[in-house]
């Protein structure tokens, strides 16, 4: 559909016409999630790189001839944006940037194989992949590239340039997109054995030569634009001040728009998504790239503008972020034109756009007809939002009067969801709205800590886990029958429950003191939440890319929430009943809920964490009444919500972390509340995680050989903590000397009478052996820990 070839090149110093309508970027994964399939068959050795190379240009093909189908035709809309595993590193390999430790995959021309290229992504024996860390407020992770003083920059991979090349062949100027130069470096980390005081980001004059010559490449490959991705821009919260990567980006868009647009370069288009440039606006404002895409959901159109950099942004064409590339909610469209019409007062032209790449979001909604009618009506996955913006797209050519009829069904389907039954549900609002301060307060600690003593006679060092056990083949199996409904409920009960004895005993045998019950019910910790919810949906085949090959399905949370009936009770209760020492009832916390879903965007996140924890502290209540002593209400991604802006943080921490304490606070003094948190570095939400006020919080740090325990003493906590002694997320076993070192070390900082221990998270990954054996040592280590204490060692 997009005539290319035979389009004439730009001539040097004219400016190819922007798309009126485009996205970011598009899901990688496959709409089958082909690409994970294609990479996990070729780690494991059943198909060769050639074999996985043509699956993923079959998948850049499908994507090019669908993008097309739905309305994205002019030159440079479809992005360029594939990648095997992950754009960041696809960047630090483009620019030469991999690590010393790899040099031995690196072919003489500078290259490196797709074998090698998964190496860097995900280690292999001792030799330790990049690390992994989260994208901006998202849940996708990347992998953190590694740069030193002397790391060499070098163009060192062309396969954007043959991805280029590939799509004009077939026919589509495509627009290649690559994560900046200023936005790489900040996220980058020091290579080991920099200087103190070294930033990645001191190397940017050395790296810019790179992205000139990569620019040229693209250019001669046929690109007539091409995107760089500057989400750096829209944040305060990097190590790196937001007036030094203003700073940055000064310097390095100089010398990237340095060329006229022509031979020598594609046009570029810097985009911020994620949020609003502030102090960078300047900076963009009056650089030479010739489109700068803005965040029109996080952030609104600039305004309060100085001449000069209205004078600036009026030279550009500014692509409005009209459709929300990270939530599934179907777009306002008449809100939309009305935000891209405030944007064409500013600039030379206007687009529109999706705020953020898509691949946040499903692949589309024809896979999904079991979701109830009225509900899939208000939602877009990232084939319905193409055909969003190609709709905003036409009225910017045509006017708002072209597109009257889809305008108008999108405000329908907004005002059907405002009324709908379930959207609004006015017993749940009347609760949140009677919450009290006092509701969130549970009695004095050291009252708890006597009652809770008292009541659990737990030796010192507790040992426990954090909730899963493996799951095994037959667990999978026996789950999804039970769903088909292949299997009977009472079958499927009986072998769970035959489960839950099996690992019940393992513990007892173990010599474990606070038990779990495994947990082999739930296929994942917020979605066997949210099947047992009101006001939540689960899609079929909603998988979005977590990390590389790794996908999740996050529910649809679309209603206001109540829990219709007890939903662990029964599991727990069966499993303490098989055991004379306490089984802890697990739930997971209302910020993990929200966060591993796609939440409402219709009323306040408080409002829907509020929700949350009325629904969770109905279940505490009911583990309470079934005997249960200890209750773990988990948080991994306490963390991970944190605004990308300081001055938004203050209002989260106070909204999330009362959620946990409304779920919590009406245990009685002598059931102990523990949390768990995992995923993160969580240095800066210290202060969040002692309001907790749980008695007990478990946390990883076996690989950072317990350096938040540090950070927890520096900051005053003194509740019972355990941090992690074994790290789950690789099948080594850790030896019990091991195990002992770190106790020892953690009891540098920790109050004997505070420590427990306990895995980093849970075991529902790892195998039955390595389970076995590593808590074996666990327990071992923790005897010993406990006679070096003089404490009593139970029998
Ligand atoms: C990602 S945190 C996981 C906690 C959960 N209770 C488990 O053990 O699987
Ligand atoms: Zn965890």
């Amino acid at each position: 559909m997009t005539i290319s070839q035979g389009t004439p090149a730009p001539t040097a110093g004219t400016i190819p016409a922007f798309p009126t309508a485009t996205i970011l970027g598009y899901p990688r994964i496959g709409p089958r999630r082909e690409l994970k399939r294609a990479l996990e068959s070729f780690w494991a050795g059943r198909t060769t790189a050639a074999e996985l190379e043509a699956v993923a240009a079959d998948l850049r093909a499908t994507t090019r001839a669908r993008l097309g189908a739905l309305g994205l035709t002019g030159n440079s809309a479809v992005p360029a944006a594939f990648s095997f595993y992950d754009q960041v590193l696809d960047a630090a390999v483009t620019v030469g940037a991999v690590p010393e430790r790899f040099a031995h995959l690196v072919a003489s021309d500078g290259t490196l194989d797709l074998a090698g290229y998964s190496t860097v992504a995900r280690g292999a024996g001792a030799l330790a992949p990049l690390e992994m860390t989260k994208w901006f407020d998202t849940n996708y992770h990347y992998l953190v590239p590694e740069i030193g003083p002397a790391t060499a920059f070098r163009l060192a991979s062309d396969r954007l340039v043959a991805e280029v090349a590939e799509s004009v062949a077939s026919g589509v100027v495509p627009r290649p997109v690559v994560v900046g130069p200023v936005t790489f470096l900040a996220l980058s980390k020091a290579a080991d054995g920099a200087p103190d005081g070294y930033e990645p980001l001191d190397r940017l004059d050395d790296l810019l030569p790179v992205y000139v010559a990569l620019l040229e490449r693209l250019a001669a490959a046929g690109a007539q634009w091409v995107q760089l991705d500057e989400p750096a821009l829209v944040t305060d919260t990097l190590r790196t001040a937001p007036d030094a990567l203003a700073a940055a980006a000064s310097r390095a868009y100089a010398v990237l728009t340095a060329a006229p647009v022509g031979a020598q370069r594609p046009a570029i288009l810097l985009a911020a998504p994620y949020g609003e440039l502030r102090e960078s606006l300047p900076a963009v404002a009056l650089s030479g790239v010739e489109a700068v895409a803005l965040d029109l959901v996080e952030g609104s159109v600039p305004s309060g503008l100085t001449d000069e950099v209205r004078a600036g942004l009026a030279a550009k064409v500014l692509v409005g972020g009209v459709v929300d590339g990270h939530n599934v909610w179907r777009a306002d469209l008449a809100a939309a034109v009305e935000r891209l019409d405030a944007l064409r007062a500013l600039g030379a032209g206007v687009a529109a756009s999706s705020s953020t790449s898509l691949f946040h979001v499903p692949h589309t909604l024809d896979d999904e007809g079991h979701l109830d009618a009225g509900l899939r009506s208000w939602l877009a996955f990232a084939d319905e939002k193409v055909a969003e913006v190609a709709v905003l797209g036409r009225a910017l050519v045509s006017g708002t009067d072209a597109v009257a009829a889809e305008v108008e069904a999108a405000s329908a389907a907004l005002a059907a969801r405002a009324v709908a039954v379930g959207v609004r549900v006015d017993a749940v609002r009347e609760r949140t709205a009677a919450v009290t301060d006092a509701d969130r307060r549970r009695g004095d600690v050291a009252e708890r800590r006597e009652a809770q003593a008292e009541r659990l006679r737990l030796p010192a060092l507790p040992t426990t886990t954090i909730g899963s056990f493996p799951q095994t083949v037959e667990i999978r199996k026996a789950r999804a029958a039970h769903a088909k409904g292949e299997l009977a409920t009472d079958a499927y009960e009986a072998a769970m429950r035959a489960e839950i004895e099996r690992v019940v005993r393992l513990q007892e045998e173990l010599g474990l003191d606070v038990l779990v019950h495994g947990e082999a019910e739930r296929n994942d910790m917020v979605q066997y939440f949210a099947e047992l919810l009101d006001g939540f949906a689960v899609t079929e085949n909603g998988w979005v890319q977590s990390y590389g090959s790794r996908c999740t399905r996050p529910s649809l949370l679309w209603g206001d929430v109540s829990r219709p009936a007890p939903m662990t009770v029964g599991w727990a209760s069966y499993a303490q009943s098989l055991s004379d020492k306490p089984v802890k009832g697990m739930l997971t916390g209302p910020v993990t809920i929200m966060a591993w879903s796609f939440v409402r965007d219709d009323v306040a996140k408080q409002e829907v964490a509020d929700q949350l924890g009325l629904a969770l502290r109905d279940e505490v209540a009911d583990l309470e009444a079934a005997g249960i002593a200890v209750v773990q209400v988990d948080e991994p991604a306490l963390r991970e919500l944190l605004p990308l802006r300081r001055e938004a943080h203050a209002d989260y921490l106070a909204w999330s972390v009362g959620s946990f304490r409304l779920a919590t606070a009406g245990a009685a003094p002598s059931t102990q509340v523990h949390t768990h948190l995992c995923y993160s570095e969580f240095g800066e939400v210290i202060g969040a995680i002692d309001a907790l006020d749980a008695d007990v919080t478990s946390i990883e740090a076996a690989r950072s050989r317990m350096e938040v325990l540090g950070e927890l003493e520096a900051a005053g906590f003194s509740r019972g903590v355990g941090p992690g002694v074994w790290d789950i997320h690789s099948p080594r076993v850790p030896s019990a000397e091991e195990i002992s070192e770190l106790l020892a070390l953690a009891l540098g900082s920790v109050d004997p009478s505070l420590l427990w221990v306990n895995p980093d998270c849970g075991l529902k990954t790892r195998g039955y052996a390595e389970t076995e054996a590593s808590l074996r040592n666990l327990v071992e280590a923790t005897r010993e820990a406990r006679a070096t204490l003089g404490a009593p060692v139970p029998a």
